[in-house]
């Protein structure tokens, strides 16, 4: 048993756990109505989710500022339309300590393991400063958290400097070395301009080439700043057309011709602008439907590319020997560093393999064949477990953040429906939740992710089902989310909350 040192939050009415824009949105809205019984435990030493982890150099959101924060709390100071990530992370900060989450953040206090008690109809997480007890549990654990190493035969052998984008060394100076990324995905087009300008040479390990559109960044000036500051509506007005700007994207990943002729010209004619060389241009152009992975935004990936420092090398990395990086095509580069942009482990939730509801069934076992939710927030077998950023949430083409709010508004409503109803348990059945799952299955198999027929990391390698992905557009998710409906929860045994 681990040893607990006394702390009035460790038998509470909500557990949260996680500590990004998921754990802070809920914790922000519960303090705003008064609530004090919860207590947000983190494993890191600070605040901010993928915010805190991804410092890379040229991280930045790829969804325009004004829409990448929480609707009842906006940013006027943005510096520009796509937000560097230190900014989003003292943004992330600044609210955690101005909205009072101060005394509910636990740092270090990794979920190691959580227990739904028949007995008492409470959860029981373990971590190491502890156990906490809750009535209700809530997993804000993100889904781009652990990350993802390619398979690569000896990488691990690697005698010179290895590390993961999420992971980055600022310690190790790059100045002047040979460098090689591997992947050409989200991060890597943001890094590869910077370690362009400061490395002797170069290499990308591309293995499949990604769609890039124009990024059309800027900085906001301060007179804009100055009026997004007197004039709530002028921001109000701008995150609207914004929203439904991006929303209308949607279009293009459910086949709709005109839309994804549209992306797909955007994407191939800046390809066209920016890069002259055949050859190189032929190198960079991807070989399957727009939309069946991930369209990046970059006005600096191209050029940096054709920077005579840099190697673009049109194969995968297939092995390692001591500082020699081998590539699928046979070509063999000495290098001093190792820079692995290959993302995160997506198609099950990291925190599934820690979580165990009734008969001690653990959450991942559950999602043996993908996982899923109802509203992408309750699960059978799993009463009072709520998950925010969960399975059926990821868009890509509009700003997570949405998705997010619309079900901490889901939440708040399940919690008042149960303080209103002596803390009655919350549960879904199974076949509601099933019921849910196959709507969505359906709407993807409508979607360019499914029938575009590549691999991505929207896909679960096990089935090859969505399951991270909401198949439709994003204001959908919210009139989804939006009615409360009890009735939806009503399953198994019921029983009034301890006095
Ligand atoms: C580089 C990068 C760029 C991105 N850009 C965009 C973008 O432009 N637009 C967009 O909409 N989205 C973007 N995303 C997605 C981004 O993850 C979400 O927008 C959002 O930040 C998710 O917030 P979250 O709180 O749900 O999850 P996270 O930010 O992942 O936070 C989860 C938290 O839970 C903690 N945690 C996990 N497991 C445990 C445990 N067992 N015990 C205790 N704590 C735990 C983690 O340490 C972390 O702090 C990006 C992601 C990355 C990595």
């Amino acid at each position: 048993m681990p040893t607990s040192t006394p702390d009035a939050l460790r038998d509470v009415s909500v557990i949260i756990v996680g500590a990004g824009f998921s754990g802070l949105g809920l914790g922000i809205q519960l303090r705003r109505r008064g609530e004090t019984s919860f207590v947000i435990l983190e494993r890191a030493d600070d605040v901010g989710g993928s915010w805190r982890d991804n410092t890379y150099p040229g991280v930045a959101c790829d969804v325009p500022s004004p829409l990448y924060s929480y609707s009842f709390r906006t940013n006027p100071d943005w510096s520009r339309m796509f937000s560097p990530g230190q900014e989003i992370w003292d943004y992330l900060r600044a609210a955690a300590r101005e909205e009072g989450l101060g005394p509910h953040l636990r740092f270090g206090a990794e979920m190691l393991e959580a227990r739904w008690n028949e007995n008492d109809h409470r959860w029981t997480v373990r971590t190491p400063q502890g156990e906490f007890y809750g009535d209700v549990l809530v997993a804000a654990t993100g889904h781009l958290t652990d990350i993802k190493l390619p398979e690569v035969p000896g990488l691990e052998t690697f005698t010179g400097e290895l590390f993961h984008s999420a992971r980055w060394n600022h310690d190790f100076p790059l100045a002047g070395k040979r460098i090689g990324v591997v992947g050409t995905g989200a991060s890597a087009i943001q890094i590869v301009p910077q370690l362009a300008e400061i490395a002797d040479q170069l290499v990308v390990f591309q293995r499949s080439a990604p769609y890039i559109q124009p990024r059309r960044d800027r900085v906001f000036s301060e007179a804009e700043k100055n009026l997004f500051r007197r004039d709530q509506r002028t921001v109000e007005e701008m995150r609207e057309m914004l929203f439904w700007y991006n929303d209308s994207r949607f279009a293009a990943r459910r086949l709709i011709d005109d839309y994804l002729a549209e992306a797909s010209w955007q994407a191939l004619s800046h390809l066209d602008k920016q890069v002259s060389d055949p050859e190189l241009r032929a190198k960079l152009t991807p070989d399957y439907t727009i939309g069946c992975k991930r369209i990046l935004l970059s006005d600096d990936y191209y050029p940096a590319i054709q920077r005579p420092n840099v190697h673009l090398e049109a194969a995968a990395l297939e092995r390692v020997e001591g500082s020699t990086a081998f590539s699928a095509a046979g070509e063999a580069f000495e290098l001093d560093v190792l820079v692995v942009a290959t993302g995160f482990e997506t198609y099950d939730l990291p925190s599934s393999y820690r979580i165990f509801g009734r008969g001690g069934n653990a959450l991942a076992d559950h999602w043996s064949n993908g996982m899923q939710a109802y509203k992408s927030i309750a699960t059978a077998g799993f009463p009072n477990l709520f998950l925010l950023n969960g399975p059926g949430t990821s868009l890509g083409h509009n700003s997570v953040i949405y998705m997010i709010e619309a079900q901490i508004d889901h939440l708040l409503a399940a919690l008042d429906w149960r303080s209103a109803h002596d803390g009655r348990v919350l549960e879904v059945s199974s076949e509601i939740e099933n019921a849910f799952a196959k709507r969505l299955d359906e709407g993807a198999a409508e979607t360019v992710i499914i029938r575009g027929g590549c691999s991505s990391w929207y896909l679960d390698p096990r089935n090859g089902r969505a399951t991270l992905s909401w198949p439709d557009f994003a204001h959908r998710f919210r009139d989804e989310c939006a009615p409360f409906d009890p009735a939806a929860y009503d399953h198994g045994e019921q029983s009034a909350a301890r006095a």
